[in-house]
C-alpha cells in the first residue's frame, strides 16, 4: 500500500486555488483526497453543504474547537475555518494523499504538527490581476472583498515560508507545476 501524505495548498483569496484543485482532482481522482473544512461563513450561491464546506454556526464551531475536532483552525476575514481531524487522519492511515486548501495561519499550524507535509504557495501574477479575479468571481460583498485584499498582502509576504511557490498566471502551466511537485520529486543530487 502507498504511504499516506499531507499536502497543504495556500494562497490569497481569488488567486485560483479552487480552480486549480478542481482540475487537479479531476485528473487524479484515485490518488488525491480534498479535505472538506468546516466554516461559519454563509454559503455562496451554488455552494453545497458537505461538499464545498460543512457550514456550521459559531456556537457549533466553538464546540468543535473545544472537543479537539480540528487538526487546525483559524479566523479569516471575520469567519472561522477548520480542518476536521478524523477524516484526514483516517485517509492518511489508509495510505491516501490528502490536500488541505487552507489560509496562512492554518498552514503554519500544520507545519508545526506535520513537519513532513508538503507546503505549496499559489501566488498571483500581480495584485491588479488578483483584485480583478476576486471581483470577476462576483461572489462576495464589497466588505469581504476588501478584507481579502488586505489579507492578501500578508499572505504574499509569507510565500517564502512554503516549500514551493507557484505563480498562477496560465492555469495549465500552474497545474503542470503542481503535478511535478506532487508526482515527480527531484532526484537527490550527489
Ligand atoms: N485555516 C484554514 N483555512 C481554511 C480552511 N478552509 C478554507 N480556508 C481558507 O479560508 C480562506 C477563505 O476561504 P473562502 O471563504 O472559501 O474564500 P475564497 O478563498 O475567497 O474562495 C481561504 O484562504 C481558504 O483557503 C480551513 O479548514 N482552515
Ligand atoms: N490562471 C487563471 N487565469 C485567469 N483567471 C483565473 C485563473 N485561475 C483562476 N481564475 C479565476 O479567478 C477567480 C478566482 O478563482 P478561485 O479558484 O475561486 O480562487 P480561490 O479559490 O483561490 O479563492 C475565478 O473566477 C477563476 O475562474
Amino acid at each position: 500500500m502507498s504511504k499516506g501524505r499531507l499536502i497543504v495548498l495556500t494562497g490569497p483569496s481569488g488567486v485560483g486555488k479552487g480552480t486549480l484543485l478542481k482540475s487537479l482532482l479531476q485528473r487524479h481522482k484515485d490518488d488525491l483526497f480534498l479535505s472538506v473544512s468546516a466554516t461559519t461563513r454563509s454559503p455562496r450561491p451554488g455552494e453545497v453543504d458537505g461538499k464545498n464546506y460543512h457550514f456550521v454556526t459559531r456556537p457549533q464551531f466553538e464546540r468543535m474547537v473545544a472537543q479537539g475536532e480540528f487538526l487546525e483552525w483559524a479566523e479569516f476575514a471575520g469567519n472561522c475555518y477548520g480542518t476536521p481531524r478524523k477524516p484526514v487522519e483516517e485517509k492518511i492511515r489508509s495510505g491516501k494523499w490528502v490536500i488541505l486548501e487552507i489560509e496562512l495561519d492554518g498552514a503554519r499550524q500544520i507545519r508545526r504538527s506535520f513537519p513532513s507535509a508538503l507546503q505549496i504557495f499559489i501566488a498571483p501574477p500581480s495584485m491588479v490581476e488578483l483584485e480583478a479575479r476576486i471581483r470577476g468571481r462576483a461572489q462576495d460583498p464589497e466588505a469581504a472583498i476588501l478584507r481579502r485584499l488586505q489579507r492578501a498582502w500578508e499572505e504574499i509576504e509569507a510565500a517564502g515560508e512554503f516549500d514551493i511557490q507557484i505563480v498562477n498566471d496560465d492555469l495549465e502551466r500552474a497545474l503542470g507545476e503542481i503535478e511535478i511537485a506532487l508526482f515527480e520529486p527531484v532526484a537527490a543530487v550527489c
